[in-house]
């Protein structure tokens, strides 16, 4: 297993949250992408998650993930996202945190300010293309290399991705990539776009040093696989990033389809929380008490 002191260089030096939860085991990120989503994780005891681009963008904009949603509007979402769910820590997913360097340093301590755990920065061209593009391999070292002085002694953790796999370099550029960035300060590096095969997701790990992320989106090409059976590849840190966005999607078409065509939903009530369980899950009764407790206050007289 490697160990934090392993992967550290000059520049990083204490073990932070995210180092702690590596090492309690693989951390399983579900993608998610508004408060109610975090509410509904953190209900469910996860102690990671990922705020998602893609899914940003679908449930703030309803528009895909080409570029559209931008770094503000992403800041803004994971502001809401760590307040509903403070127990649970979450990276965010920044792209290519906004533009050149002096772009990415902005974006790294606005981040910081949400309470987010750490963030995703990628290679690819801004804003991106259909068929991927990655800007030179140096250009993003440096970027990285400015994100690791932004976040200086933050506790924040710093997951470098590269796209470079679905480029004409294909999966030996995307390794020496993210070793290269490794080398410039990243703490975990995510090869994507994807690793095709059981055969890439080993090498990958096999040919990269330090940590490791690994996506598994339902329907790419990267095989789906068990927390499990990822740890015995090699990857320490895993991101679904889709599963619960389109699991809403599912739910409220069918649901909303049924109420469409029956002009009920008392058919289908087991489709949906209860009043209970919603009120439970974004805290209610807590708040409740709070208020009770402050409604009965007076100031002691001495
Ligand atoms: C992880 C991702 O960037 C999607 C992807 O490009 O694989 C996201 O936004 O969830
Ligand atoms: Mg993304």
């Amino acid at each position: 297993m490697i160990t934090v002191k392993q992967i550290s260089n000059g520049t990083r030096r204490r073990k932070m949250h995210m180092h702690r939860l590596i090492e309690e085991g693989i951390v399983l990120m579900p993608g998610i992408y508004d408060a109610l989503s975090a509410a509904v994780l953190q209900s469910l005891g996860f102690k990671a998650g990922f705020v998602s681009g893609y899914a940003v963008s679908a449930s703030r904009l309803g528009m895909p993930d080409i570029g559209l949603l931008t770094t503000p509007e992403m800041a803004d979402a994971a502001r809401a996202i760590c307040a509903a769910a403070p127990n649970v820590a979450f990276i965010i997913d920044a792209d290519t945190g906004g533009g050149n360097a002096l772009n990415v340093q902005r974006t790294v301590r606005d981040i910081i300010a949400t309470g987010a755990a750490g963030l995703f920065l990628e290679d690819q061209v801004w804003p991106k293309k259909c068929g991927k593009q990655v800007i030179a391999a140096d250009d993003h070292a440096a970027k990285i290399a400015a994100a690791r002085e932004a976040i200086g002694d933050s506790d924040f953790f710093l997951i470098t991705r590269t796209d470079a796999r679905a480029t004409a370099g294909g999966l030996a550029e995307a390794i020496a990539r993210a070793n290269l960035y490794m080398e410039a300060g990243t703490d975990a590096c995510f090869v994507e776009a994807p690793p095709r095969s059981d055969d890439e997701m080993r090498e990958v790990c096999k040919k990269t040093n330090g940590f490791r992320a690994a996506n598994m989106l339902e329907g790419g090409y990267t095989p789906l696989h068990t927390p499990q059976e990822l740890k015995e590849m090699g990857f320490h840190l895993i991101v679904h990033s889709t599963t619960a966005v389109y699991a809403s999607a599912r739910a409220l078409i069918d649901v909303l389809r049924a109420l469409k065509d029956e002009g009920s939903s008392r058919n289908h009530l087991r489709k949906l929380t209860t009043f209970e369980e919603f009120n439970g899950m974004i805290g209610l009764k807590t708040l409740n008490e709070i208020g009770a407790r402050f409604e009965k206050f007076s100031v002691p007289k001495n």
